[in-house]
């Protein structure tokens, strides 16, 4: 598939990863709406993407995934703005385990809940889209259980089996729809270094030996995988592992 025509939007692209998802489908010609509820780093990776891209090429909106409404205004943004939405990233993500765990239930499930809703209805040939591609951001953490993070493991493997029963649905196949699943391992981002420093997990200890055993990817290759996802029209209901020991490679719940 290429790229030249394509429109997205990705949610938490202000940083981490979804800033190197920006940055991937820019270099292969994409348009993208970088949407994020921060606007500190929504606004600065916005001015750095565009004098590297072009400013006709990439738009930033603030944007808080737990709000239907903000997905609706930035496929509207991002139409004005840029042209038809074909590529939707829901990326935003957190790890919170203790005080705040809802949120992570919140951001994680019921945000990338709302953005496949009103991606798929802007997508579905029949009703009026032109179809498109789905990438949902889970994590090795939603298949493979860990001791340090119940709650964003449970939030993973929800946005797995979501994915996995929209990926099977003739509505949206038939309607030329395709729906992805990334799964990464350790990827060097603020995540990453929170997880270092174990405030909002259980067992830090643990988690400090996971990373030395797994290691940490840096963003681009995680990139590499999802972009496989994005351009690759033979994926349709994929779940993309990748990471720094074992590599890329497809995963199969059946
Ligand atoms: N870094 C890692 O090792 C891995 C990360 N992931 C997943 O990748 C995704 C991105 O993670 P990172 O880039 O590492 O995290 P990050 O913390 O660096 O970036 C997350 C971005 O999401 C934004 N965000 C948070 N709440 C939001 C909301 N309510 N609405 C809109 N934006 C919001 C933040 O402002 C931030 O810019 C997450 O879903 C995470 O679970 C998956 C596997 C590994
Ligand atoms: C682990 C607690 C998560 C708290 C959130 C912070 C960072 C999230 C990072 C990830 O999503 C990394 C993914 C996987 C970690 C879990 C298991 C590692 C096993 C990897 C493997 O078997 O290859």
């Amino acid at each position: 598939m290429s790229l030249a025509q394509s429109v997205a939007v990705i949610t938490g692209a202000g940083q981490g990863l979804g800033r190197a998802f920006a940055e991937i489908l820019l270099k292969n010609g994409a348009k993208v709406l970088l949407t994020d509820i921060n606007e500190t780093v929504g606004q600065k990776t916005l001015s750095e993407l565009a004098a590297s891209h072009g400013q006709d090429k990439v738009a930033f909106l603030k944007s808080d995934v737990t709000k239907e409404t903000d997905f609706q205004s930035a496929f509207s943004t991002a139409k004005s703005k840029l042209g038809a939405v074909n590529i939707m990233v829901n990326n935003a993500g957190t790890g919170n385990e203790k005080d705040a765990w809802e949120s992570t239930i919140d951001i994680n499930v019921k945000g990338t809940i709302k953005g496949t809703k009103v991606a798929l209805d802007h997508f579905r040939k029949d009703k009026g889209g032109n179809g498109g591609v789905i990438i949902n951001v889970a994590s090795i953490a939603g298949l493979n259980p860990n001791p340090c993070g119940p709650v964003y493991g449970a939030s993973k493997a929800a946005i797995i089996m979501f994915s996995q029963c929209w990926g099977m649905n003739t509505d949206a196949v038939s309607n030329g729809v395709r729906i992805n699943v990334l799964a990464p391992a350790f990827a060097e981002t603020e995540m990453v270094k929170a997880l270092r420093v174990g405030k909002e997990i259980h067992k830090p200890e643990i988690a400090t030996q996971m990373l030395d055993q797994v290691g940490v990817l840096p963003v681009e290759k995680v990139a590499e995988a999802f972009l496989e996802l994005v351009t690759d029209t033979s994926k349709n209901n994929a779940i993309l592992k990748v990471s720094a020991h074992m590599g890329k490679g497809y995963h199969s719940l059946k």
